[in-house]
């Protein structure tokens, strides 16, 4: 398919230097996914002097295929790839990989629970096991995402968000992962999809083999976990390089941080601005949402260009319930789906599928979504939404009722919940580029800016 032509500052980013690391940030819609596949193309151009073997890699697995979709026709030696599918591929090559080895997450939950089940016998009454299995497993992911291997390491940690857990609940927490990964090898399971990254980076540290990666291009790279990032930083060859994409609005793993701490060592970080997806009205409802209080203060946030492309204001349907919501959304949805694409983006994949059900429309998971798909209704939830666009997008449950959800507040308190689930929101709202719907009953969810005239309110 045809890239647009890239225009000023996102040509220059095309031809940074070949070798080192490379960072660029950018708020939604500035043409990251674009130059990062036009980045990774200029690396693996054959026949130059700095080509050689690329990886374009990404977190979720609907925006890889859709990279594989834009990359199509690119030369030989570029590869595109979940970080999934990379760690399992090189870890394969190492002969690390037998059978299924990789515990998935529904049975890491269970071993999570299993684990803080054994370990609360030690700590009678101990209130750090008020908390819900969620949020260890979010902080079991967190230790292992930052590479801490060693107790000591994760004591003196310092966190950007989620610093309130009390002292003397690290120990527990840290026994509780060991304890998780003792279950884990009893039941055969080598790895966990979060702690896989440390092995990919022990087995890079003793593999004295030319690296297959001459350079490596990340998307979306504030999803990936700093020790993935470093492991890709250790898979690329010593004259090689590796150029982050990434736009902290939109990060909505828990890790909350920056890529300073990741090990890229960078002079200059480029930045976009210039939104070319979004019309000015959605602009505006996610501008609003940015800089309103729940996203908190970040210097890798950058502020984006209002864009000056025409359209609706979104609009915001109060409903009497749920079932309203539901009949609403299908209708607008089959509406609009005569004319272009249209995203039911729910929190959950239960809750789109209460949207959808019946109406005839596609699960972005499950086919190759592109930006040249045909007109009807796709269906996603706010994290396979990443990195893709509709024409319209309509958002149901947005009333103050489920959103933030009981689960993220129980899960993580009010503060990080609200920051956690204003990113998904955000995430979901900048999908769209020229239509945007969002519904709810009762209260509106106090993560939606109020400011006036953002929206055009109905009743139905
Ligand atoms: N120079 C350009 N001229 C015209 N359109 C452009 C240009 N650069 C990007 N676009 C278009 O802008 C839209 C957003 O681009 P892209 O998906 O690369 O942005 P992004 O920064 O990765 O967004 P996000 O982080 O929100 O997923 C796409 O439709 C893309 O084709």
């Amino acid at each position: 398919m045809n890239l647009p032509r890239p225009t000023g500052h996102q040509r220059k980013v095309i031809y940074l230097p070949e070798q080192g690391h490379q960072v660029v940030l950018g708020s939604a819609g500035t043409g990251k996914t674009v130059m990062s596949i036009y980045r990774a193309k200029h690396l693996s151009q054959p026949g130059v002097r700095w080509s050689g073997r690329t990886l374009l890699v990404t977190s979720a697995k609907a925006l890889a295929g859709h990279l594989q979709d834009m990359a199509r026709g690119a030369a030989g030696n570029l590869d595109v790839r979940t970080y999934g599918r990379f760690a399992w591929g090189y870890l394969h090559s190492r002969g690390l990989m037998r059978g299924q080895n990789i515990v998935k997450s529904r049975t890491r939950t269970s071993l999570v629970k299993q684990a803080i089940k054994a370990v609360s016998a030690h700590h009678p009454g101990h209130r750090l096991f008020e908390r819900e299995v969620t949020w260890f497993g979010d902080e079991l992911s967190w230790i292992t995402g930052m590479g801490f291997q060693e107790e000591s390491a994760y004591l003196k940690a310092e966190r950007r968000i989620r610093a309130r857990i009390p002292e003397n609940s690290r120990p527990i927490i840290w026994e509780i992962l060991e304890h998780y990964r003792e279950l884990r090898a009893e039941r055969g399971y080598d790895f966990d999809w979060d702690d896989i990254a440390i092995t990919v980076r022990e087995q890079l540290q003793d593999d004295d083999q030319e690296r297959f990666y001459r350079h490596i291009v990340i998307d979306e790279g504030q999803d990936l976990s700093p020790e993935e990032i470093r492991s890709l930083a250790d898979a690329v060859s010593p004259d090689g390089s590796v150029t982050f994409f990434g736009d902290y609005a939109q990060q909505i793993y828990g890790q909350a941080m920056s890529w300073k701490s990741c090990g890229l060592k960078v002079k200059r970080v480029e930045k976009f601005q210039d939104n070319y997806r979004n019309s000015t009205a959605i602009a505006k409802v996610a501008l609003a949402l940015s800089s309103g209080p729940f996203f908190g203060e970040s210097e890798d946030l950058v502020e984006p260009v209002a864009p000056k492309a025409a359209g609706p204001k979104p609009t915001l349907v109060k409903c009497a319930d749920e079932r309203e919501e539901i009949e609403i959304a299908r209708r607008i949805a089959l509406r609009l789906s005569s004319e272009g694409t249209v995203a039911v983006i729910g929190r959950t994949w239960q809750e789109t599928e209460r949207v959808c059900q019946g109406l005839e429309s596609q699960n972005i998971k499950q086919i190759s979504y592109s930006w040249n798909a045909p007109p009807g209704v796709y269906r996603s939830t706010y994290y396979s939404a990443k990195g893709l666009e509709f024409n319209s997008v309509i958002i149901p449950f947005c009333g103050d009722a489920l959103m933030p959800s009981e689960k993220a507040l129980d899960s993580f308190g009010e503060e990080d919940a609200m920051a956690r689930e204003a990113k998904l929101l955000y995430v979901a709202i900048t999908r769209a580029k020229s239509d945007l719907v969002i519904t709810y009953s009762g209260d509106r969810t106090r993560l939606l800016p109020s400011a006036p005239d953002l929206f055009a309110e109905v009743r139905p």
